[in-house]
């Protein structure tokens, strides 16, 4: 994909990471990507390939040994820690299989938890259209445990979403989730790219989940070694297939595929798997 650096959320160049010790591992070695500015991009590849460092030192959550990561134009490494959790809590959002909801707020509590850590006070018609695209407007009042997963999920997307962070990090946004719930949960992400274009990253095992994705990257031993546009469910569980990935990585998606997606799945989440498991993932399709 070529992209003028204007064009770029997120550039990693020639990064490397190693983890010490007496055996040093190198979880990335001379990675270099860029992350185009509304696009949503799927991180894959075998169990230990890197996926979750490279996440981590894209989101300034680790700090690589060697390299330089950004975020729009803003070098990270020449923040401090305080700077860098600034820019954390207001230019990024996160979102992770687990949720990390704070279980004794509620959900309106928790989707305004990182505009309030961050001294901001925000617009209240942004939030409430947050609110609503989520879906979530009847549950505000809720704790997280009176939720069920995949609201859990919803949450955090919107409380990813609120500060209008110009790139939303995913670690298996849906790997907690079944699979009706995940379809829902994906097309909410891609709506978020489509309609806020916004910039999604997420590392999936799910193959699925990709297909959802502009572009899928593949990771094998910390270096990338797959980059492509689009490839669809059934070719992306092959790659990984080649890769030695989980066997789980591709099994239900050599089941999906076969069926049609009414067969699979009924209701509103048919429509997002259909396109997911039939054909990649088309933006602007929402
Ligand atoms: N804190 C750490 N200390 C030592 N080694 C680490 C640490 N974190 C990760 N590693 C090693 O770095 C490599 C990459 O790990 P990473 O978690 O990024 O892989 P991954 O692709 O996300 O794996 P998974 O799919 O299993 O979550 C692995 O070999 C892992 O054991």
């Amino acid at each position: 994909m070529s992209v003028t650096s204007a064009d770029v959320a997120v550039s990693l160049e020639h990064v490397r990471r190693t983890y010490g010790g007496d055996q040093p591992v190198v979880a990335l070695d001379d990675v270099d990507v860029r992350f185009a500015r509304g696009t949503a991009t799927a991180v894959m590849g075998p169990s230990g390939s890197g996926k979750s460092t490279l996440l981590h030192c894209a989101a300034g959550l680790d700090r690589p040994d060697a390299g330089t990561v950004r975020i729009g134009s803003t070098d990270l490494a020449s923040l401090s820690e305080k700077r860098l959790t600034e820019l954390r809590r207001s230019r990024v959002g996160f979102v992770f299989q687990a949720f990390n909801l704070v279980g004794a707020l509620n959900v309106e509590q928790n989707i305004l938890l990182p505009s309030r850590l961050s001294g901001q006070r925000p617009d209240p018609a942004w939030v409430a259209e947050v609110v609503d695209r989520v879906g979530l407007g009847n549950r505000l009042r809720h704790r997280p445990a009176q939720l069920s997963g995949g609201q859990q999920q919803r949450a955090a997307i919107a409380r990813a979403l609120v500060t209008r962070p110009e790139v939303i990090f995913c670690d298996e946004p849906t790997g907690a989730l079944d699979t009706r719930t995940a379809a829902d949960v994906l097309s909410l992400l891609r709506s978020v790219v489509d309609q806020a274009g916004q910039t999604v990253v997420m590392v999936t095992h799910d193959p699925v989940a990709a297909s959802y994705a502009d572009r899928v990257v593949v990771l094998a031993d910390g270096r990338i070694v797959r980059d492509m546009p689009q490839p669809g469910a059934e070719r992306i569980a092959e790659h990984l297939a080649h890769l030695g990935g989980r066997e789980s990585d591709a099994r239900p998606v050599a089941q999906s595929v076969g069926r049609t997606a009414a067969q699979t799945f009924a209701g509103p989440a048919a429509q997002s798997l259909a396109r997911a498991t039939a054909r990649p993932a088309v933006r602007g399709e929402g």
